[in-house]
């Protein structure tokens, strides 16, 4: 697909934009540079973050200028959650996210060669800033009369806790983020998830009344399981990208898992499939859903993306092992202890039903996968 908006839009990745017939033309018209922000708000990224990598890769791809920036100033304030008050981190500790999340965000883009994607940090160009100088030069250009109709801040202005005014002011640093790369970078474009919608209109607004420039915004849709719930969220338990909290082969089997309901949206959004390669994987989920076709390359390509090659391929070594069609004893140690971590009545799953998960007949379970394989002895 030549039209980069074309393609987003049929990979599911466009909710809202703000003037999509500007925004096309922009795009097509030439380079836009365009960034994201991801807020260090835990020790890794997760999987509602990957949907951005992803767009940002896309434009990137198509010749687009790509800014990525850790929040180390808007960690420190929280953009406020519909439910409730974030506890504040230290700064130290905030400081230490960045640095783990912009080594986390290196790999999705290409930082050398031509059209080299940039990494920014917000607390380089807040932390100089007053509170008389941001209340008098920034805080002017904003009505509180709209900022407390945002659908978030208005559902917290409900709750009996309310919302703190540091958690209130979030949208104004966001907004001189935008403000602050329009300036430097010529950055007229922002992509975050449909949750960060405010916040992004915030920083069109302000560009429009400092500089009298039209900026734009477009978000894409949060991804959720087939009941509507946020994906990864639904026992409490995000989808992490760092190995150490969510190994390669749990992450992989969380894809492996995907109803057929919503496989083929999943690899429009997570893999790079093509129109062309769509239907004949439509035909093997509506013809043989059984083999999982569609759901294996989905694991593949996305446990590729996120883990790298080698990763992959011990995952499904182990995987095929445990099928018995493959010599377990050649694999890697850890990956067996991943893998049987995760069977049924495995040390991750005792005591909770595995009925969301998809096992297939005569898969094996902790109690019946191959004796002295992978330490099961010492696993139990
Ligand atoms: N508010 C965004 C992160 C962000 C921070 C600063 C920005 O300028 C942009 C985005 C989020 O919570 O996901």
């Amino acid at each position: 697909m030549s039209d980069i908006f074309d393609e987003l839009q049929w990979r599911g990745l466009v909710a809202q934009t703000t003037d999509e017939a500007a925004l096309r033309r922009a795009l097509a018209d030439g380079p836009v540079t365009v960034y994201c922000g991801f807020d260090p708000t835990a020790a890794s990224l997760h999987i509602g973050h990957l949907v951005q990598l992803i767009i940002l890769r896309h434009l990137q791809r198509s010749g687009h200028h790509v800014i990525c920036l850790v929040g180390g100033s808007t960690g420190q304030i929280g953009d406020p959650r519909p439910t409730s008050e974030r506890v504040l981190h230290t700064k130290e500790q905030t400081a230490e996210w960045v640095s783990s999340i912009q080594e986390q965000v290196r790999p999705f883009l290409r930082f050398d060669g031509d059209n080299p994607a940039r990494m920014v940090n917000n607390l380089d160009w807040t932390q100089g800033i007053s509170a008389l100088d941001f209340l008098r030069d920034i805080g002017k250009h904003f009505r509180v009369n709209s900022m407390i109709k945002r659908d978030i801040v208005a559902r917290r202005l409900e709750s009996e806790q309310g919302i703190s005014y540091t958690e209130f002011s979030y949208q104004l640093l966001q907004a001189l983020d935008f403000l602050h790369l329009f300036r430097e970078y010529d950055c007229t474009l922002q992509v975050g998830g449909n949750d960060q919608w405010g916040n992004l209109l915030s920083g069109v607004d302000l560009v429009h009344a400092a500089e009298g420039a039209r900026v734009h915004a477009q978000t894409a849709p949060l991804i959720t399981d087939a009941e509507g719930k946020k994906l990864g969220k639904s026992e409490g338990n995000a989808l992490w990208l760092n190995p150490q909290l969510m190994s390669p082969y749990a992450f992989y089997q969380y894809w492996l898992n995907t109803e057929d309901a919503v496989v083929i949206d999943r690899l429009k959004v997570f893999t790079e499939i093509t129109p062309e390669e769509l239907p004949e994987v439509e035909r093997q989920v509506a013809e043989e859903p059984f083999r999982r076709a569609a759901q294996r390359r989905l694991a593949h390509e996305v446990t590729t993306l996120v883990h790298g090659p080698d990763a992959t391929a011990s995952v499904e070594a182990a995987s095929a092992a445990l099928f018995g069609k493959g010599d377990v004893s050649a694999l890697d140690a850890q990956t067996l202890r991943d893998a049987l971590a995760e069977l049924p009545g495995g040390r991750r799953n005792r005591g909770r039903r595995s009925s969301t998960c998809w096992w297939p007949p005569g898969w094996p379970t902790a109690a019946t996968a191959p004796a002295g394989c992978w330490g099961r002895a010492a696993s139990r």
